[in-house]
């Protein structure tokens, strides 16, 4: 097992499956908040389910409105378990935190790199840490 020291954006603790891009999410637009899965032609992940996942970004991007829809997700019981990011910005931090899902960046090691697709990742987000089990 790894852990890793991250920085808490939205407190809580939850684990899952890794799911993981280089590429920034627009949740606008992007991500279908009824099945959660990604809609954005051409985006690595496109056509993949976001739901009960720990999603690995580097960042949100687009319109300020996707924090609703992280919010929108969570209501549909299609958002992810947890979320990292290399470094979160104000949509993606926002809408965490009024969805309550756990959400960290700032991690001690490039989490697009040391975290893989498929690992079964546990995000602590009350003392800081994300650990690949
Ligand atoms: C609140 C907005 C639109 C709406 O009510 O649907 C404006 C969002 O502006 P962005 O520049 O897309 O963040």
């Amino acid at each position: 097992m790894t852990v890793l020291r991250a920085h808490i954006v939205s407190r809580g603790r939850a684990e899952g499956e890794a799911l993981v891009t280089s590429r920034p999410i627009s949740f606008l637009g992007s991500v279908d908040p009824k099945t959660g899965i990604i809609v954005e032609k051409g985006h690595e992940l496109a056509g993949q389910s976001i739901k009960g996942k720990v999603l690995v970004f580097p960042g949100g991007k687009g319109s300020t409105v996707g924090s609703y829809v992280i919010y929108q997700l969570k209501k549909n019981g299609t958002a992810p378990s947890a979320m990292i990011n290399v470094k979160a910005e104000p949509i993606v931090a926002v809408g965490a935190i009024i969805s309550d899902i756990p959400l960290v960046d700032r991690v001690e090691k490039n989490p697009i790199t040391s975290v893989k697709t498929g690992d079964k990742v546990l995000v602590d987000a009350i003392v800081g840490s994300v650990e690949i089990l």
